[in-house]
């Protein structure tokens, strides 16, 4: 039977347990991100500390004046970096171009913090996946803050990837050297309470699955909040377990298992009419991608001798780079 809800894992035993605790772990996640892509993870290391300190100062500078905010605007559609405001962008139009409503948040978003030496990060290939970031200048912490906690996620999703290698039968450490330059995006999503009702179609987030190989998200749990599309085409609400991360898997994980795990179609629903002040909600969605020349050639156990794999190899820079300019997210 497939799971048609999102299960909560402890990962706390893969971090410090035996090989066979380690393995118990692995296919828990396997059987998530085979029926539903998605998962709910208790038992991270990320202290309470960090993620209020993130709440607070993406807070502060989502209350700023408009005109401050668009300080730091996106440069430009493919440059995936600095603010972007309400109804801007609409995530749901790649698979539905009659979706033209925006989006109903505001977001500000920063790439890698500790860049690779220049020749690397510089490089043709690398296009714009090393683009400077855009630091508001208020809140003064933010950078700090921000910088502290995008370091935290690019060493939780090392665990996953790791986590994610023994589920796919593979050596654990077999990502680790595809995922030492990684190039993933940390974006703050800011859903203000809605004074008004929306137009038809209109939502917080329109229908989409993320890029990437991993998303680990920190949501609040809100009227109006996440919802995940299962394997019986039913959206079901994705759980808020206090304290603990969700994940899910992108595309480029989908296609690199050649679609044995599943990168879900997911989105973010409307309060309803007159919630009032606490249906403000704040994400913080990590996008874990891997080095820009990171080869995503079907896995080899994902495939057997006699088959074909369903997609050429691509590397990832490339995948990113035309998903970014096909749907300007
Ligand atoms: O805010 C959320 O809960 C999810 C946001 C999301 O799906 C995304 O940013 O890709
Ligand atoms: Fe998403």
């Amino acid at each position: 039977m497939k799971l048609l809800n999102v299960p909560v894992i402890d990962i706390s035993s893969f971090r410090s347990g035996t090989a066979a605790q380690k393995k118990a772990v692995a296919m828990q996640v396997d059987q998530a991100c085979r029926d539903i892509g998605f998962l709910v993870i208790d038992g991270h290391d990320i202290s309470p500390e960090i993620i209020a300190d993130m709440r607070k100062v993406s807070r502060a500078f989502f209350d700023l004046p408009l005109e401050e905010k668009a300080r730091v605007a996106r440069p430009a559609p493919d440059v995936t970096r600095g603010y972007i405001g309400m109804e801007e962008e609409s995530v749901g139009r790649l698979r539905d171009p009659t979706a033209t409503a925006g989006d109903l948040n505001e977001s500000l978003m920063i790439g890698p913090v500790d860049l690779p030496p220049a020749a690397y990060a510089f490089s043709e290939a690398a296009g714009k996946h090393f683009a400077p970031n855009l630091w508001p200048a208020s809140p003064e912490a933010l950078r700090t803050v921000w910088s502290a906690y995008y370091r935290e996620m690019g060493k939780l999703a090392q665990t996953l990837m790791r986590i994610f290698a023994l589920a796919l039968g593979l050596d654990e450490f077999y990502f680790d050297d595809k995922i030492d330059k990684h190039i993933s995006r940390l974006r703050i999503r800011n859903y203000p309470a809605q004074a008004s009702v929306p137009v038809p179609g209109q939502i917080r987030a329109g229908a989409h699955s993320d890029y990437g190989s991993l998303t680990i998200l920190a949501a609040e749990d809100r009227p109006g909040g996440l919802q995940v599309c299962n394997a019986a085409n039913e959206w079901v609400d994705v759980p808020i377990v206090p304290g603990c991360y969700i994940i899910n898997i992108g595309d480029l994980m989908a296609r690199w298992t050649n679609n044995t795990w599943v990168s879900t179609l997911h989105r973010v629903v409307n309060p309803p009419a007159g919630a009032g002040e606490s249906s403000r909600r704040q994400s913080l969605v990590f996008f874990h991608n891997p080095n820009y020349d990171a080869e995503i050639t079907c896995l080899p156990t994902c495939v057997s001798k006699d088959e074909m794999p369903r997609y050429l190899p691509i590397t990832s820079g490339e995948y990113l780079r035309s998903a970014f300019v096909t749907t300007q997210n």
